[in-house]
C-alpha cells in the first residue's frame, strides 16, 4: 500500500527582505509504500527541508497534493512524526515524560503508554535513562530520544530531517547501524532528508535525487542492498559504492555546481 504520495508539488516562495519571488519546488512527484525507507537529496537550497515541511503540514505547498494514507493533507496531524535535526525535547520532562508525550495526547491509557515507551526507548538503546532529563544525555542519547518518541506514536509516516547532521562522525555511524536495525525490525515508513551520500544509499530502499532550484525529480534510484544491513559491511559491498558514485554523478551532471561538496559530504 502506498503510505505517502506527493503529486506535481511546487513552492514559491517570496523573500521577505527584497519582495522577490524564489521557486524552491517546480515540480515533484514520488511516492513512498508502506514499510519502505526512502530518502531524499540534492543541492543546497533545492527544497529538501521545504517539501518534509509541507508533508508535515507545517508549510502550504504553492500547488500539488500530499496524500498520506489516502487522505490529502491540510496541516500536521498524529499520522505523521517529525524528528528534528535539533532534538525539540521538553527539557522539563525527563526521558520517559518525552516519549509518552504523544501516545497522552492520543488518550492512550497510563499503563499501555508507558510500555509502548519503554519499549521503543529500550529499542533504540535508552533503558535505564528513563529518569534522566534532556540536559543529561549526550547529543547522540538526545537524538535517540527523539526517534523514540516518535516510534511510540507508530505515525503512517515518519519525517527525518538531517537527524543526525549536528552529530559527531563516530556516534553518527552508530545512530545509522541502530536506526536500521530498529527499521529492519519495525518497518515504520520513512521519510528521510539528507545532504549525505553514503547515508543515503546505507539506510535507504530508494533515494530521491533531485535538481537544483527549481527542483525536479532527477531519478529515483532503487538500493538493491540486502537486510539486514551494518555500516561496515554494507559500505564494503560492491553494489554499494557503484549506487553512490551513481548518485555523486547525477548530483554533479548539468551544472550541479554543489554535486561535488555532497559528495565530500
Ligand atoms: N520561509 C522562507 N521564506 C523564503 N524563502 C525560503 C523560506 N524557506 C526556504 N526558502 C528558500 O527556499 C529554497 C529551498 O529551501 P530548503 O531549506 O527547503 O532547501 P534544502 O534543499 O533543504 O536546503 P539545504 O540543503 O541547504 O538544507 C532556498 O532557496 C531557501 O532560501
Amino acid at each position: 500500500m502506498t503510505a505517502l504520495e506527493i503529486s506535481e508539488l511546487a513552492k514559491d516562495y517570496v523573500d521577505s527582505y527584497t519582495g522577490d519571488q524564489v521557486t524552491a519546488i517546480g515540480n515533484v512527484s514520488f511516492t513512498v509504500e508502506e514499510g519502505e525507507f526512502v530518502s531524499i537529496l540534492g543541492p543546497s537550497g533545492c527544497g529538501k527541508t521545504t517539501v518534509l515541511n509541507i508533508i508535515a503540514g507545517f508549510v502550504e505547498q504553492t500547488s500539488g497534493v500530499v496524500k498520506v494514507g489516502g487522505r490529502v493533507v491540510d496541516g500536521p496531524g498524529p499520522d505523521r512524526g517529525v524528528v528534528f535535526q535539533s532534538h525539540a525535547l521538553f527539557p522539563w520532562k525527563t526521558v520517559l515524560g518525552n516519549a509518552v508525550f504523544g501516545l497522552r495526547m492520543k488518550g492512550v491509557p497510563a499503563a499501555q503508554r508507558r510500555a509502548t515507551a519503554l519499549e521503543y526507548l529500550d529499542l533504540v538503546g535508552l533503558a535505564g535513562f528513563e529518569n534522566k532529563y534532556p540536559h543529561e544525555l549526550s547529543g547522540g542519547m538526545q537524538q535517540r530520544l527523539g526517534v523514540a518518541r516518535v516510534l511510540a506514536n507508530e505515525p503512517a509516516v515518519m519525517l527525518m530531517d538531517e537527524p543526525f547532521a549536528s552529530i559527531d562522525a563516530q556516534t553518527r555511524r552508530k545512530l545509522q547501524d541502530d536506526l536500521t536495525r530498529v527499521f529492519e525490525l519495525r518497518r515504520p515508513t520513512v521519510f528521510f532528508v539528507t545532504h549525505d551520500i553514503d547515508e543515503a544509499v546505507f539506510l535507504s530502499d530508494r533515494v530521491i535525487v533531485l535538481s537544483r532550484r527549481p527542483s525536479r525529480v532527477r531519478e529515483i534510484v532503487t538500493v538493491d542492498l540486502p537486510r539486514p544491513r551494518q555500516w561496515q559491511a554494507t559500505t564494503e559491498l560492491p553494489g554499494f559504492r557503484r549506487i553512490a558514485n551513481h548518485i555523486t554523478e547525477l548530483l554533479s551532471e548539468g551544472g550541479e555546481s554543489e554535486g561535488s561538496e555532497l559528495a565530500a559530504a
